[in-house]
């Protein structure tokens, strides 16, 4: 099946609804335009991290994946099946930094890039609360109508603030930060190698949108490295505005401001849960997970997904739930076919925050299974390729706790895809299968919103809202909201 690319006709949003069709039809796709990053900027007080790069000479370790100055790359110029030419390992040498931005439609070789999008991790507990900071400060996180855009930072503090204990706690469990930087660099690694069997010799990089190599730091190494076409493949299956929406919008931001980059060729992945190397994937895992149990057959497949507010879906016309829905089928029908029908079911975990979040709840139907007699119970998370906080504690520690003192007596879990070969062999295919319709960015600027601006009527809502905001979040019933999952 192929890859659903999107040739970067970017969201042009109108906030505060932000209305979003299906991704896989970029005319559909509206986004919002009003916030301004800077792109050389860095968020919180954390310093700026390191753009991070698998490059496609032979130097694939982290300390040397930094790149400044001259860059080497093999004897060789390939082309690819669509005919474009490559650099292989080792010849072609990409000029240093500093000297003039080369426009890329100017280039006279092509440099094919391959932009990993990922959320970020804390590396330490000391970076949890700023971490913290940058997800609730995101407007696809905690997404506020726009004329209260203005509290958006005090209330990233203070909730940072309000989640750090739990979320330290969390990460101390899991041996003091997060496994994603080094997870992603690995798959990016991995990545690498498989287009490169692939005769298709690229650089990959890394993007997270809250920690280190943050996007804007990345974007800047991908330009020092002359790259002239870039894939964007977001490292979550499904859509959501929450994750692969928020970074691109963060990517349309910084392109949009660069001569250079606005007018390179992009491709964008937008999601990509119905590729069959995906599923197939998928589907080996909880085979051979099945295996480990005495029954196999009469264990119950317990997908786990990382849930969204529902006003996502239902308001904004998230694509999340419905892709998430038509991922499972698809991974079940595999499994089917390969003559293992047992029951399944499908729940969203690890809720934020005081709003109703997509049911039904995991720990919830955990308690129920439990209660229904079920004996044996496999969980698989399915939101996400790596190992990360929520898979490491709260399935593993948890709600396999929970599960097993609802009655459940045989837990057993599905790991991350990770670097699995089949499916890294399958990113690959992804990528090349996009690559042809890389197209530069387009964006619109214009925003009905602002022609409309009524300052009268803005300030008359910005006062009342105001109030109305602190004393709402300022309630115990809000603080604990935020502190625990729930209220
Ligand atoms: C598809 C995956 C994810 C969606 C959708 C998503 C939405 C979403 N998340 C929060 C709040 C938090 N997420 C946190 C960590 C976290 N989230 C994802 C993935 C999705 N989030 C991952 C992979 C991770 C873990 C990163 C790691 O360090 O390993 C956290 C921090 C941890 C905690 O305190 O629980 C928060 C907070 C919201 C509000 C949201 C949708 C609006
Ligand atoms: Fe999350």
């Amino acid at each position: 099946m192929e890859a659903t690319a999107s040739s970067c006709v970017l969201p042009n949003l109108n906030p505060p609804g932000l209305t979003l069709g299906n991704p896989n039809h970029r005319s559909s796709l509206q986004c919002d335009q009003t916030r301004t990053l800077k792109s050389t900027s860095c968020r919180s007080s954390q310093g700026c991290g390191q753009a991070y790069l698998v490059s496609c000479s032979n130097s694939t370790d982290k300390q040397s994946g930094i790149i400044s100055g001259s860059y080497h790359c093999g004897p060789v110029q390939k082309r690819n099946p669509s005919g474009q030419t490559f650099c292989s390992l080792g010849a072609l040498t990409y000029p240093g930094t500093g000297s003039a931005i080369e426009s890329p439609s100017h280039a006279t070789e092509e440099r094919v890039g391959v932009l990993l999008l990922n959320l970020g991790g804390p590396e330490t507990l000391h970076d949890v609360q700023p971490f913290l900071f940058n997800l609730f400060a995101d407007p696809d996180i905690i997404r506020l109508p726009r004329v209260f855009r203005f509290l958006q930072r005090p209330l990233a503090q203070l909730i940072s603030v309000l989640r750090a204990p739990k979320s330290k706690e969390g990460y101390a469990a899991i041996g003091g930060g997060s496994p994603l930087r080094k997870i992603t660099d690995d798959q990016a690694i991995a990545l690498r190698n498989a287009l490169e069997a692939k005769e298709m010799p690229v650089n990959v990089y890394v993007a997270m949108r809250y920690w280190h190599p943050f996007t804007e730091d990345t974007v800047q190494q991908i330009k020092r490295d002359r790259i002239t076409k870039l894939v964007v493949l977001p490292l979550y299956p499904q859509f959501s505005i929450s994750t692969t929406g928020s970074s691109i919008r963060v990517l349309q931001n910084i392109f949009r401001e660069d001569a250079y980059l606005s007018r390179m060729p992009v491709s964008i992945i937008q999601s990509w849960y119905q590729r069959e190397g995906y599923i197939k994937s998928m589907a080996d895992l909880i085979e051979k997970e099945l295996e480990s149990f005495s029954m196999p057959e009469e264990v119950m497949i317990f997908f786990s997904a990382h849930g969204v507010p529902v006003s996502y879906v239902e308001d904004a016309g998230d694509p999340y739930r419905d892709q998430m829905e038509e991922c499972i089928h698809l991974i079940m029908q595999e499994l089917k076919s390969r003559y293992i029908n047992n029951d399944h079911t499908l729940a969203y975990q690890s809720r934020v925050g005081p709003v109703q979040w997509l049911k039904p709840y995991t720990d919830e139907v955990l308690v129920e299974l439990g209660q229904k007699g079920v004996k044996s119970l496999l969980a698989v998370p399915v939101s996400f390729v790596s190992e990360h906080i929520e898979t490491l504690e709260e399935i593993d520690m948890e709600y396999k706790h929970l599960a097993l003192e609802s009655g459940i007596e045989n837990w057993g879990r599905v790991p991350a895809l990770g670097c699995t070969t089949s499916f890294i062999t399958d990113l690959a295919d992804a990528v090349i299968e996009v690559l042809p319709s890389a197209t530069a960015m387009t964006t619109s600027s214009t925003n009905s919103e602002e022609s409309d601006y009524d300052p009268v009527g803005y300030a008359i809502k910005m006062f009342f809202g105001s109030i109305l905001a602190f004393v709402l979040l300022l309630s115990p019933q809000m603080i604990m909201a935020f502190r625990n999952h729930v209220l």
